[in-house]
């Protein structure tokens, strides 16, 4: 475990040290508010840290605060160490956001009995992000292709009407079809069908930009949105998707042809906008563009 010791008293600190270095930690030692801050924005921030109150630079509850306020995503154990162990500074400790509260001179077996719930709490922490992560990935990614599912897709795409309300742009919301899947998934398979699913999932998204809106909308459906500064950039970008698809050079053994058809629909978002709608119109573009012999791109104005 990385552990930060942050104390101006050289005894507290080498009692600290020598201690947790029997616990195997990777610790990290300093003198000052300054230089624990210092290693508080390392990018791996420490997972345990011990903070003397009175320290120059920063004092250890002021940290406290810092940390509180800024390392919310995997917040560290904090414990105060102070030779002042009356019952208001103790709250003043923890109302800052302090997990513990030690005092000086250190006792060996104190500090041990304070590591073991540290340590506790740190792993339950560690498995409720675990999980966490997790279940955001199952709730707004698509299994198979790693892209947004069209839940997330639905909110990315209100993010973008707002962002070119903001910029004053225009949004294109354009559906892209695989053409003739049925025929790919019958004459090679079910699995080779996944496959061409997540390569061109992957080779599109290389197309666009990182915060253009690529979502799995449906089987071989796919949303697409992106705000432009002007209607007519729209034909580039879904050219280039287009033609990226057509020439995708397929990790098979046999060789499969792969074409999409794309349905466009280019607006000027006002707070009026509704997702639903533009992929409506998509859609009918998109219906156009498979009549008209597929591996087409049709737009509409809106
Ligand atoms: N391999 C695979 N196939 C899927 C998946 N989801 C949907 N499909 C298949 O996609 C095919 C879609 O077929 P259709 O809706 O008839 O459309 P199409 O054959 O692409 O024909 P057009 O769209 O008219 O060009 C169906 O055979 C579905 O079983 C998936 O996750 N994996």
């Amino acid at each position: 475990m990385k552990v930060l010791i942050a104390d101006d008293d050289e005894v507290s600190r080498l009692t600290l040290s020598s201690l947790l270095k029997g616990y195997g930690c990777e610790l990290h030692v300093t003198k000052d508010g300054h230089e624990a801050m210092a290693v508080i924005n390392q990018t791996e921030a420490p997972e345990l840290i011990f903070l003397d109150w009175n320290m120059p630079g920063i004092n250890g509850v002021e940290i406290t605060s810092l940390i509180r306020q800024n390392l919310i995503d995997s917040p560290p154990y904090v414990i105060i160490v102070s030779s002042n162990n009356k019952k208001e500074q103790i709250i003043e400790a923890l109302a800052a956001g302090a997990d513990d509260f030690i005092t000086k001179p250190i006792d060996g077996l104190f500090l041990k009995a304070k590591y073991a719930v540290a340590e506790r709490i740190l792993r339950v922490q560690d498995r409720l992000i675990n999980t966490n992560k997790m279940l955001e990935k199952l709730a707004y990614y698509d299994e198979l292709t790693g892209v947004m599912n069209r839940r997330a897709g639905f909110v990315a795409v209100d993010i973008e009407i707002e962002r070119c309300i903001r910029k004053n742009e225009f949004l294109a919301v354009a559906l892209l079809d695989i053409d003739h899947f049925k025929h790919i998934n019958d004459y090679f398979g079910h699995p080779e069908g996944d496959k061409v699913l997540k390569q061109l999932s992957k080779h599109v998204q290389q197309t666009l930009r990182p915060y253009d809106v690529l979502c799995r909308y449906g089987g071989e459906e796919f949303l697409i949105a992106a705000c432009l500064k002007k209607r007519d950039e729209s034909e580039l970008l879904f050219e280039r998707i287009r033609s990226t698809v057509e020439k995708m050079d397929m990790e098979f053994n046999q060789a499969i042809d792969v074409t999409t058809s794309i349905g466009v629909c280019i607006h000027q978002p006002s707070q009026h906008s509704k997702v639903a709608n533009l992929i409506k119109q998509a859609d009918e573009a998109l219906y156009e563009a498979k009549g008209a012999g597929r591996n087409k791109i049709v737009t509409v104005q809106n």
